[in-house]
């Protein structure tokens, strides 16, 4: 299985990301430039966290036009597994690959702190290593982390299970305290905590760990062992 890290102007995640890759699961993984313009060799992209273009405008707004997220787009459409954490999934709510918003934290304060999070759907490519409401401990860090989506919207969340993680303490007004959710097919997630900063008790949690297995996991169960690297 082949993993793409992107890389935009800004990103400060894509090295923890790519060691995250490396050390739990030992995959293939390459740094993507946001100018890139084919991401066919990958079967999972990271879209990972930072200050994208300084979060001008808003976090997200910019890099959304990046020529890279034309075949992130496609590779969605493709069933690929895309995982956006922090910027990532600001950036993904922008180019409208998840549906809301996020929006300041409600505090106005950058947020930087553990979080215990709850796994509320654990049938997801990315969490299928977990126990269904498991209670997980992954650091937060960003100052736009206050999730948004109009009543509608979240009764589709809802009723489609996808809502991923919620936290046990709101930290930044979420509507029903989500911290992350996935598409209507699954196989796009966005989340705010950072899972790869949470791969090691040396890092204080390694409950991040599980959902680097899953992905590895869910992409064998449906490719089947000839394709195992
Ligand atoms: N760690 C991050 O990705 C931070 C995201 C964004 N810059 C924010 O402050 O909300």
């Amino acid at each position: 299985m082949r993993f793409a890290v992107l890389v935009f102007p800004g990103s400060n995640c894509d090295i923890d990301c790519y060691k995250a890759v490396e050390e739990t699961i030992g995959q293939p993984v390459d740094y993507v430039w946001h100018t890139a313009t084919d991401l066919s060799p990958y079967d999972c992209i990271l879209v990972p966290g930072g200050f994208s273009y300084g979060d001008y405008l808003r976090c997200g707004a910019i890099s959304r036009f990046a020529p890279v997220m034309n075949e992130v787009a496609k590779a969605a459409e493709e069933g690929k597994y895309i995982l956006g954490i922090c910027n990532g999934f600001q950036i993904l709510t922008e180019a409208g690959l998840l549906p809301g918003a996020l929006r300041r934290n409600d505090s106005m304060k950058f947020r930087c702190h553990d979080s215990v999070l709850k796994v509320n759907n654990n049938t997801t490519p990315f969490t299928r290593d977990y126990a269904q409401g498991q209670e997980i401990v992954i650091p937060i860090a960003h100052g736009e982390g206050n999730y948004y989506c109009d009543e509608e919207t979240l009764q589709k969340l809802r009723d489609n299970r996808q809502i991923v993680f919620t936290y046990q303490n709101n930290p930044n007004g979420s509507v029903e305290d989500i911290a992350g959710i996935c598409n209507e097919r699954g196989n796009v997630i966005g989340m705010m905590p950072h899972p790869e900063r949470a791969v090691s008790s040396l890092l204080g949690s390694d409950d991040g760990k599980a959902m680097f297995t899953s992905i590895l996991q869910a992409w064998r169960d449906t490719h089947g062992a000839a394709n195992v690297r």
